[in-house]
């Protein structure tokens, strides 16, 4: 089943805060992530889906049928949260059998399906436990099966990893994708980790002020931004003014740049991306550049180093030791993006 805002716009009453002409389809199976900075419109989203609000315009689908009015509990759609929001006072197995006792199911039929449930996230040999001898991964897979327990036409999670430390939220990620992927549940992420959804998502969704800039695989996004503040926003990023000087060449304050220009007509004003991890050290025979480091920042797997060249700072990413100070930018690593006024002094 699929979950689907068609053209919608929301505004908070007496506020001129909201989302605005939001299309996107989650496909059956599906698992689109959410990011955008603090108040992007993330969570407005979620509660228009969940149906804590109507939209003044457009509509919300699940399956094809348009749910706008419908409340919460008729939508049918299982949801996790941070904070895990399990009940102390019941048993894991329990919790877990929660939506079904609220359906009207036997005690015995949903014991047995929570139990289940348990098991496929990975929790058998817990079920008579109470919530608070587990630890935070463990309290997230237990409200994953209390939100898949009663077959949800869509699972939503609302930065569900955000309470665990840096090791787990990468299990529990993973985790997460192989449950959905079993499930085969149409799903919507909201996460603050930009990480996590290109981790896992099969598209991501970039949200700025209101508003959806791109949609794409977690490929496309990273590697081909629709803007520069999308690039700024996901990974680390080199990006600088600059102007197409003719057919494969573009002038910066860094000085020129061979690169594929594409149909652009000389003159026109772009933003260059290259992505640190592109900046190869050592002198090459086109787009060198020479400098020094004013930061080296080692970081395990990789350094970070700021390189200072004349007209600006360049971003590199390595995993060579030693001293940098030529660098060679490939070509091809070098994409080319339309011109961001605030960019213009930023170089
Ligand atoms: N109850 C409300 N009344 C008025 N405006 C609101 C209300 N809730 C949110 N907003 C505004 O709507 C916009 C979108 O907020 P939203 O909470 O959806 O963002 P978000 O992307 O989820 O942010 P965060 O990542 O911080 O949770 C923001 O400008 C916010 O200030």
């Amino acid at each position: 089943m699929a979950l689907q805002f068609d053209q919608v716009s929301y505004r908070y009453p007496g506020s001129i805060q909201g989302v605005t002409d939001i299309s996107l389809k989650i496909g059956d199976g599906e698992l689109v992530a959410l990011i955008g900075a603090s108040g992007s419109g993330k969570s407005t989203l979620l509660r228009l889906l969940c149906g804590f609000a109507a939209p003044d315009r457009g509509q919300v689908r699940i399956d094809g049928e348009d749910v706008s009015p419908a409340p919460p509990e008729r939508r049918k759609l299982g949801v996790v949260f941070q904070d895990y929001a399990l009940f102390p006072h019941m048993r894991l197995w329990e919790n877990v059998a929660y939506p079904l006792k609220v359906r009207g199911m036997a005690r015995d039929a949903r014991q047995t399906r929570a139990c289940e449930m348990l098991a496929r996230v990975g929790m058998a040999g817990r079920e008579q436990d109470r919530p608070d001898l587990l630890s935070g991964g463990q309290r997230q897979r237990v409200a994953l099966a209390r939100a898949l327990v009663f077959g949800p036409r869509g699972l939503l999670l609302d930065e569900p990893l955000s309470a665990l430390d840096a090791g787990l939220r990468a299990e529990m990620r993973d985790e997460i994708q192989r449950v959905q992927r079993q499930a085969g549940i149409a799903t919507l992420l909201v996460t603050h980790d930009q990480e996590e959804a290109l981790s896992i998502a099969d598209r991501v969704a970039v949200m700025r002020d209101g508003r959806i800039v791109q949609i794409a695989t977690p490929h496309e996004v990273y590697d081909r931004p629709a803007e520069a503040w999308v690039a700024a926003f996901v990974g680390q990023s080199n990006l600088w003014p600059g102007t197409v000087a003719a057919s494969g060449r573009v002038e910066t304050a860094l000085g020129p740049f061979t690169c594929d220009t594409g149909p652009r007509p000389k003159g026109e004003r772009v933003t260059l991306l290259v992505r640190p991890e592109r900046v190869i050290p050592g002198a090459g025979p086109i787009n060198g550049l020479t400098g020094t480091a004013t930061a080296d920042r080692f970081l395990g797997p990789v350094r970070r180093l700021d390189l200072s060249v004349p007209g600006g700072t360049v971003k590199v990413e390595t995993h060579l030791p030693g001293l940098v100070r030529d660098i060679t930018i490939p070509p091809d690593a070098i994409r080319l993006l339309p011109a961001e006024a605030s960019l213009s002094t930023a170089v």
